[in-house]
């Protein structure tokens, strides 16, 4: 999910029930010898987490620690700025959201924005002109470093979308293939500074309501404040961050794609530690105009497909409109109806939905 999402989703102290949430949300999976001999191994442990949880911690995944921590260091440095310098690069109307906002800086009408909490959000790959001249400079170096970090991360989400397409039984190149489309795939960084909880204050607010992603695979690089939260049956689990590890969670069309196997993850963001948290998120999405549908290879008499295929730019187009609405389940309106369903126009498909919405429960 990407910023102009997100957008629609800060509310700060929304009621949702059970907010503390218990420790041991997602399994953490050692990714050493992905290439080798533990490549099987690996492959039942991330295609398991991606069943049942559709998020995974992983640890020795190949990101150069270095570049991370030069992303990282980057992102604080550009946070730490001055407000002056910092709203240089202030979100425009109309600009889809790309830039810095900041809710204590900046008029919240500038995007429809009721975020609780600064942020970045850019398109970093492809790194055309046009999104490279948008990069912040302070730092100096900052899009160079966090674009290094992009590329490492690419290459993580690339790896494991081999694994997932072996453990589903089909090419290895499979899901990489129907993501990239005509041309290639795509990454939106968000980078987030989320606030701290206030003294005294009893509740854990809600920074950003439950929501599943709506692209294909998301890296977070958490530091190591809690805040990140997965729903499992009525339950919200606290990501415990563990040291230079990544967080991945599955987004909707990789829910499409394997035909309902892999889950996308429902998931939150809540502010409860004395510190502030840092996030840099890696939203690896389709390319817009790829028709993401049921991998054909899945696809049997006995296993006919769940979802409709769609170009991703529709998907899209469709989330964002829900979630300004605070729809955040879009999946279900792409999915196959049975002969014995009415056939309901797309107006009413979102209007039922809205009732029936399960945001954060
Ligand atoms: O900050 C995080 O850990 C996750 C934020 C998130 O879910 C999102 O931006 O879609
Ligand atoms: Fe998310």
């Amino acid at each position: 999910m990407g910023t102009e999402v997100q957008a629609d989703m800060n509310n700060g102290p929304v009621q949702e029930t059970q907010t503390s949430g218990d420790i041991g949300g997602a399994p953490v999976i050692d990714l050493t010898g992905i290439e080798g001999p533990s490549r099987e191994r690996i492959m039942r442990e991330v295609s398991a987490a991606c069943e049942e949880w559709g998020f995974f911690q992983v640890v020795n995944h190949g990101v150069d620690l270095a570049v991370m921590k030069r992303a990282k260091d980057a992102s604080k440095e550009f946070f730490a700025s001055p407000d002056e310098e910092k709203l240089k690069f202030a979100m425009k109307k109309n600009v889809h959201f790309h830039g810095y906002f900041n809710p204590d800086l900046m008029d919240k009408d500038v995007s429809k924005f009721s975020s609780t909490y600064e942020h970045l959000y850019y398109v970093f790959y492809p790194p055309l002109q046009e999104h490279k001249d948008r990069w912040p400079t302070i730092p100096e170096g900052f899009g160079p470093a966090m674009y290094e970090y992009v590329v490492e991360s690419r290459g993580l989400v690339e790896r494991i979308l081999g694994l997932l397409s072996e453990s589903l039984g089909v090419e290895s190149h499979a899901l990489f293939n129907g993501l990239k489309g005509p041309d290639v795939t795509q990454s939106n960084m968000n980078i987030s500074f989320y606030n701290a909880k206030k003294e005294g204050e009893g509740e854990d607010q809600i920074a950003l309501l439950g929501h599943t992603d709506p692209g294909a695979v998301t890296v977070v690089y958490s530091d190591e404040v809690v805040g990140l939260q997965v729903q499992k049956g009525d339950r919200w689990l606290d990501i415990e961050p563990t040291p230079n590890s990544l967080i991945v969670n599955l987004g909707d069309q990789l829910q499409i794609m394997s035909n309902g196997r892999f889950i996308s993850g429902n998931h939150r963001v809540v502010e409860k530690s004395s510190k502030r948290r840092l996030s840099i998120i890696n939203f690896y999405s389709p390319n817009m105009d790829a028709i993401i549908g049921p991998l054909d290879g899945l696809l049997s008499e006995s296993n006919p497909p769940v979802y409709k295929s769609t170009p991703y730019r529709v998907y899209l187009d469709t989330f964002r409109q829900r979630a300004r609405a605070q729809l955040l389940d879009t999946i279900s309106s792409f999915k196959v109806l049975s002969l014995s369903d009415q056939e309901p126009s797309s107006e009413s498909t979102i209007g039922t939905a809205s009732t029936s919405s399960t945001i954060g429960t």
